[in-house]
């Protein structure tokens, strides 16, 4: 039997901040030690002969670049235990840098595509999660993503197969190459999941213009944005964001790596704070991006000069913006104010 590595989670220096992370796609924790693990385990054999090789392939160009990689890490997944064993290893993470609740993305199609069936994925990820509260203190949801350079219809036959699944999966999310795919392709497959009485978020205005966000709130009903940097390019946009408190789920690190921004010290963050929006900071894809949760609250500390007082805005933001009960939001941000 292959053993996975331990945990070995990297704790910031300083005592981190209470958060909830809301942008955070599971395939994107495979840190390499456990990609070598699975692959040993499930006799698949990766393109690296050591882990630094593979990490060496970590220099991306733009967001295909990196999906190009994420995507054929992915064989190393087959197993109800792999996701189980992947959300884990995500979660003692999570926990030592502040969060406290997790909203979790997954990409089911990734792994149909490649023979292995939507409740394995489902099933392995539950396994984690519903253990969560009990092994690391975190209270989570599963956000279900369609792939957007998938057709329509791919994404509607993966919501009927995720049928039986609903009541484990908190809303639907969009992610995958943006450009060329807008949310208007998706209309009907996010009616269905609203009927369902799922929540919606898309991936809009990361690398795709300020136009695609317009389409995932018109004609997607989205409660989130996920990214949605470009708004700030259409006055009228962000007036609309602000007007109806629709929060972004910003990722500082990600920008960077995929070149969304050309330095940290330049990202729009501050800018879409003075706009007034609801801004959230996550780590979308850490194992990629150099850090989780935290490390993107410290980086942009660092890089952007933010106080105390906007870092706790930041962390009120997340639980304003997730889709935990009432009773349970409020205890957070009680904890948050007394921290
Ligand atoms: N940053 C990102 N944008 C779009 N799709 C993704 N899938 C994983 N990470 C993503
Ligand atoms: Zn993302």
């Amino acid at each position: 039997m292959t053993r996975v590595p331990s945990n070995s989670p990297s704790a910031p220096a300083h005592r981190p901040l209470p958060k909830a992370e809301l942008h955070l796609h599971i395939e994107g924790t495979l840190e390499p030690g456990l990609a070598f693990a699975l692959a040993e385990r499930n006799g698949v054999t990766l393109p690296y002969a050591t882990e630094d090789d593979l990490r060496r392939a970590y220099s991306f160009s733009d967001l295909q670049s990196f999906l190009n990689l994420y995507y054929a890490l992915m064989a190393v997944l087959r197993t109800e235990d792999d996701f189980a064993d992947l959300a884990d290893a995500y979660l003692a993470r999570a926990k030592e840098q502040g969060v406290r609740h997790a909203e979790i993305f997954f990409d089911p199609q990734a792994h149909t595509a490649r023979g292995v069936p939507i409740g394995t994925v489902v099933r392995g990820l539950s396994r984690a999660l519903d253990a969560a509260e009990e092994n690391h203190g975190i209270t989570t949801r599963l956000i279900m993503c369609f792939l957007r350079d998938e057709s329509a219809d791919s994404a509607l036959e993966t919501f009927e197969a995720a049928r039986p699944y609903l009541d484990r999966i908190t809303a639907v999310g969009l992610d995958s190459a943006e450009v060329g795919h807008p949310p208007s392709k998706f209309r009907e497959v996010y009616e269905l999941a609203r009927q369902a009485g799922l929540k919606c978020v898309a991936h809009a205005g990361e690398e795709g213009p300020a136009a695609y966000v317009w389409e995932a709130l018109d004609l997607l009903g989205v409660d989130r944005i996920d990214h949605g940097v470009r708004c700030l390019e259409d006055e009228r946009l962000v007036a609309r964001l602000v007007a109806d408190r629709v929060p972004l789920t910003v990722c500082p690190l990600s920008n960077v790596r995929l070149r969304v921004v050309d330095d940290l010290a330049d990202h729009p963050l501050p800018a879409m704070l003075d706009a007034g929006l609801l801004v959230t900071v996550n780590s979308d894809d850490p194992a990629y991006f150099g850090g989780y949760a935290d490390d993107n609250f410290t980086a942009v500390r660092d890089a952007l000069g933010l106080d105390e007082e906007t870092l706790r805005t930041l962390a009120r933001n997340s639980f304003l913006a997730s889709f935990l009960d009432e009773e349970t939001r409020a205890a957070y941000l009680k904890e948050l104010d007394t921290f």
